[in-house]
């Protein structure tokens, strides 16, 4: 199973890559990776897992977090007007987006940065991504608010990007003009 030592902390090459697009139909590995995955975020929010295995409780994983660097990410959460995701992704594309932004207002951390980076995190309100299920569907996702945050925070790291890479340096406090906090959409 996947546990923290696994996990790539900040400055490690491999979370500064574009990470290659995986083959599909997946391999059996590739396949038994993204379960990994998605256990590993299910079970980090699983309390008694979570303080036997001393796992820090995430919302979300990418490949290259576990030092893979493939398109494949994986997401559990349940959003702030309780809609439940659950998914295991390859190949997620982000195919439109609103002009409209959102953040969350106490800004974002991650699994790999083991120190708080205050500032607020500009993101897209709405998104639409298309992606294979680990089950082998081809999706069309259409997300707001939250789930859209989750959603760029871990599709990010598949182009080696981090959250703290969009915080404005000049006001990093300061809510972008014109965008609505994640947690009134
Ligand atoms: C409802 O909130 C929770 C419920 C249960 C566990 C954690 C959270 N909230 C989180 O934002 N969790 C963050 C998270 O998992 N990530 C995932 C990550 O680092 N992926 O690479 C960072 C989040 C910041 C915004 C979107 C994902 C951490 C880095 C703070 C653990
Ligand atoms: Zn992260």
């Amino acid at each position: 199973m996947i546990t923290m030592e696994d996990i790539v902390k900040e400055g490690h090459d491999v979370l500064k890559q574009k990470a290659d697009e995986v083959s599909l139909p997946p391999s059996k590995e590739d396949q038994d990776t993204l379960a990994q995955m998605l256990e590993y975020v299910k079970n980090s929010q699983d309390e008694k897992l979570a303080d036997k295995f001393n796992l820090r409780p995430g919302v979300g994983l990418a490949a290259p977090q576990i030092g893979l660097s493939k398109r494949m990410i994986a997401v559990h959460f349940t959003d702030f007007n309780e809609r439940e995701y659950s998914y295991g992704l390859f190949n997620p594309k982000i195919m439109s987006h609103s002009v409209e932004e959102t953040y969350l207002p106490d800004g974002e951390g991650c699994l790999s940065v083991d120190r708080e980076v205050p500032g607020i995190v500009p993101r897209y309100a709405r998104i639409t991504v298309k992606a294979t299920t680990l089950e082998g569907e081809e999706v069309k996702l259409r997300l707001k608010g939250y789930a859209a945050i989750v959603l760029q925070h871990e599709i990010d790291h598949l182009n080696g990007v981090m959250f703290y890479d969009h915080i404005n340096q000049q006001s990093p406090l300061t809510p972008p003009a014109n965008a609505i906090s994640a947690e009134e959409i």
